[in-house]
């Protein structure tokens, strides 16, 4: 009889915690080798940081929302599940901090002003990441730089305001609040990842057909592995080989092994028995997510050029790109800074004017994901010091609890779904050597 407490309610093969791109790879690697795993997944839907969806009759990106070609674990994907892309719209006009207020340049224009900058801000990185791919590769020439944040490297160029604007309106995005919060070789790791110059990072602006979920339907339908939606993890303990998993309500579920692949920014809502290893602590208590990130779709009346803006910190909208012009007005992207506030309709449209006087909006829709309970952050972007102090720790097992996402991927991590299929895949590996 199904009454005791203690006894577990179902078990599986392996439980894979969270249904974003990591767990999702890591339960089509298994399947593909003949173990039934089952996916535990805290929200009533999967993609997790990947949510396509629906804003005034569209298919839009709530949260990431572009792959690009250098990104060869995504591209493998999509070929293998016959999924195209296409590029996104690209803007008219772009808005760029100038002497006073912003400056209006045409693309080509905005690209010869800052590729230089981006060049200078990221000097020596083509030499401590000598191969992005393996981060730790020159661990010595990374001592000297892994300290450092975004916001001590802008300070190290001695640039005139307009310059210092310029990066640091992007690294200030980035961080999801000051410059200080992200570290150089994060972002720097991206850059060589992309090809190592601004023109290469560019090309980051691939929509796959379908949306971002299409490709992970594939493979979760390749997989055939149940989602158990709404089951929050609260608890996990490990005890004689076998993992027990509890979810909020209090029901159980034990298997020799379990994959933990939710944001890092939630490991510390999750009782860990026995305590979790220094590295994968530290991880819990400093977040690899970052702490503010706004993204908005706005919709704005009328015909409406397709402009692109970026600001000086501090601003309501930090970034605004153009999306689909539609019969009755244009989509927009806006990413808001930490002064917004989302909520109220009055403080968007204002924001909005900044760029695109005596616009008015149709309507508006804003997902903050800092604020979200099941990823307390947005994209990942390591802090100054993570690389050298979590790597490549962070990436081992802990008894028969393994550990998956983007935000602990060695290559493009955090901000990127490459690096949730990188961690997928290597969860995998581990997860097969110790299955019985
Ligand atoms: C605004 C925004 C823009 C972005 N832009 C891009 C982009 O353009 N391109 C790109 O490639 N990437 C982008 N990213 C990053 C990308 O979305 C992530 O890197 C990736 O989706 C992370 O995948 P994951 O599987 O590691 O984690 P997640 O997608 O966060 O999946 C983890 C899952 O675990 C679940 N979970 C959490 N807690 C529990 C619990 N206690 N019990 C059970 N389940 C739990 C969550 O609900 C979630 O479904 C963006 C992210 C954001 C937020």
């Amino acid at each position: 009889a199904k009454s005791s407490s203690a006894a577990a309610d179902e078990s599986a093969d392996a439980l894979i915690i969270g249904a974003g791109y990591a767990g999702v790879t890591v339960a089509r690697e298994l399947a593909a080798r003949g173990l039934k795993p089952l996916i535990l997944e805290a929200r009533n839907r999967t993609g997790g940081r990947i949510w396509t969806d629906t804003f005034s009759g569209e298919q839009v990106e709530i949260g990431g929302g572009w792959v690009g070609e250098q990104q060869k674990l995504v591209q493998r994907e999509l070929t293998r599940y016959g999924i195209a892309t296409t590029p996104d719209i690209g803007p008219e006009r772009m808005l760029l901090p100038g002497d006073n207020g912003l400056e209006s340049l045409t693309p080509e224009e905005a690209v010869g002003a800052l590729s230089p900058l981006w060049s200078e801000f990221y000097r020596g990185s083509e030499n401590y990441f000598e191969r992005p791919y393996e981060p730790l590769h020159r661990k010595d020439l990374l001592q000297k730089v892994d300290g450092l944040s975004l916001a001590d490297r802008l300070r190290q160029l001695s640039l005139a305001p307009k310059e210092f604007q310029r990066l640091n309106s992007e690294t200030s995005l980035y961080s999801g609040g000051p410059s200080s919060i992200g570290a150089l070789t994060g972002m720097a790791q991206w850059f060589q990842l992309a090809g190592g110059t601004y023109e290469s990072s560019l090309s980051m602006n691939q929509k796959p057909a379908g949306g971002m979920i299409s490709l992970l339907k594939a493979m979760l339908k390749e997989a055939g592995t149940e989602v158990r939606l709404q089951s929050a993890v609260t608890r996990i303990t490990e005890s004689k080989g076998l993992v027990t998993v509890e979810v909020s309500g209090g029901k159980r579920y034990t298997a020799p092994l379990v994959v933990v692949a939710t944001p890092t920014n939630v490991w510390k809502d999750i009782a860990f028995h026995p305590g979790l290893p220094p590295a994968h602590a530290t991880a819990a208590r400093q977040g690899i997510g970052v702490p503010h990130s706004n993204k908005l779709w706005i919709h704005v009346r009328g015909r409406t050029e397709a402009l692109f803006a970026q600001t000086p910190e501090g601003s309501p909208i930090s970034m605004m790109l153009p999306q689909q012009q539609l019969s009755d007005g244009r989509l927009m992207v806006a990413f808001g800074g930490p002064s917004l506030d989302a909520e109220d309709p009055a403080a968007v449209q204002k924001a909005v004017r900044q760029f695109l006087p005596g616009s008015s909006l149709i309507r508006y829709r804003t997902m903050d994901w800092g604020r979200d309970r099941y990823s307390r952050g947005g994209w990942g972007l390591r802090r100054p010091n993570q690389l050298l102090n979590l790597f490549p720790q962070i990436e081992e097992p802990h008894g028969r609890i393994l550990f998956a996402g983007a935000d602990i991927a060695q290559g493009w991590h955090g901000a990127y779904i490459e690096g949730a299929i990188e961690s997928g895949l290597r969860a995998a590996q581990q997860a097969i050597t110790l299955a019985p």
